[in-house]
């Protein structure tokens, strides 16, 4: 007989397709806007969805059945409106494994954007710079990640599959879309932000703990090149549902595996590192938007 812990049985209870259909029905008849790209904003990057002109915004705790933000940066509000002119839904404020939220939870928003109309995920984060070329303020385009919290068993995808949604065994050769990394680069380029720009791998780990410096250099040995605590599950569940992703990292902190180092991670220096680089995350994600939005079928 299959069983499941308590918390997945708990979640597919919950989060029934026919739930989740629900909770896009509720927007859909409260925002006349139809968007096809939708953005997560990561921690300190809520600035991104400051940009929407002629929103529809709900605060998490109004939309039925939605979880709510924990975390200081995550302003918890889902915005619909226009990016230069072009219609997106925008989440401030993700949920994480940490704040006491299965995996599923964290990444139920995804199958709303796609229940909404959604084919696109822009999911943004920030995370520790381990690869020794990142500085503080670069930005790593996610060329792949390494889902470790799967290695123990833990998928946002675990429990009973709905095939509406997508197949029990989705693949994830191309998680991110090749397409959109090439254009991210693209656009660095003619931004001039090319020596601040890299591309990599990352990995989510539970938290909210930082990593000690043994974990640092297991990472380093795997191939991981930045460290957070979000996106590999969302975009697990986006791919499973058939939404091409891009996602980047905004270093904002560096992961040194030396124990002589002593700059400590800090979540509040983290939040400021994003708020004083919105000038040019905004000007990637809108160029970004644009052009998806110009090859949309
Ligand atoms: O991944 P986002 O939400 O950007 O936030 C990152 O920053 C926080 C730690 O400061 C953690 O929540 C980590 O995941
Ligand atoms: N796990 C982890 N998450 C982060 N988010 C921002 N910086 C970090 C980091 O150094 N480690």
């Amino acid at each position: 007989m299959t069983t499941f812990n308590d918390s997945t049985k708990t979640f597919a209870r919950m989060y029934t397709y026919d739930t989740l259909q629900d909770i896009a029905n509720y927007l859909l008849e409260r925002t006349k806007l139809r968007p096809k790209i939708a953005i997560i904003c990561g921690t300190g990057l809520g600035c991104l969805a400051e940009k929407l002109t002629d929103t529809d915004v709900f605060d998490y705790e109004t939309i039925p059945n939605f979880p709510v933000s924990t975390v200081e940066g995550h302003a918890g509000r889902l915005i619909f409106g226009y990016l230069k002119g072009i219609q997106v839904m925008c989440m401030q404020g993700r949920f994480h494994y940490y704040e006491g939220y299965p995996l599923a939870k964290c990444s139920m928003p995804v199958r709303v954007m796609k229940l909404v109309g959604c084919s696109h995920l822009i999911a943004t984060n920030a995370a520790g710079g381990l690869n020794p070329k990142f500085k503080v303020g670069d930005i790593m385009l996610m060329k792949d990640h390494i889902n470790m919290m799967g290695f123990a068993g833990n998928s946002s995808l675990q429990g009973p599959n709905d095939e509406r949604f997508g197949p029990r065994f989705p693949v994830m050769t191309e998680a991110y879309d090749p397409r959109l990394l090439d254009v991210a680069k693209k656009i660095g380029r003619d931004l001039g932000i090319e020596n601040e720009l890299h591309e990599g791998v990352y990995t989510c780990l539970g938290g909210p703990n930082f990593e000690t410096v043994a974990e640092m250099k297991m990472m380093r040995l795997i191939g991981v090149d930045a460290i957070g605590m979000s996106t590999v599950h969302e975009i697990i569940t986006a791919r499973h549902c058939g939404l091409t992703c891009f996602a980047f990292s905004l270093i904002t902190n560096l992961c040194v595996p030396d124990y002589s180092y002593k700059d400590d991670a800090n979540h509040n220096e983290i939040v400021e590192i994003g708020r004083g680089k919105e000038p040019v995350l905004v000007e990637l994600v809108q160029r970004l938007v644009k052009n998806i939005h110009a090859n949309l079928k």
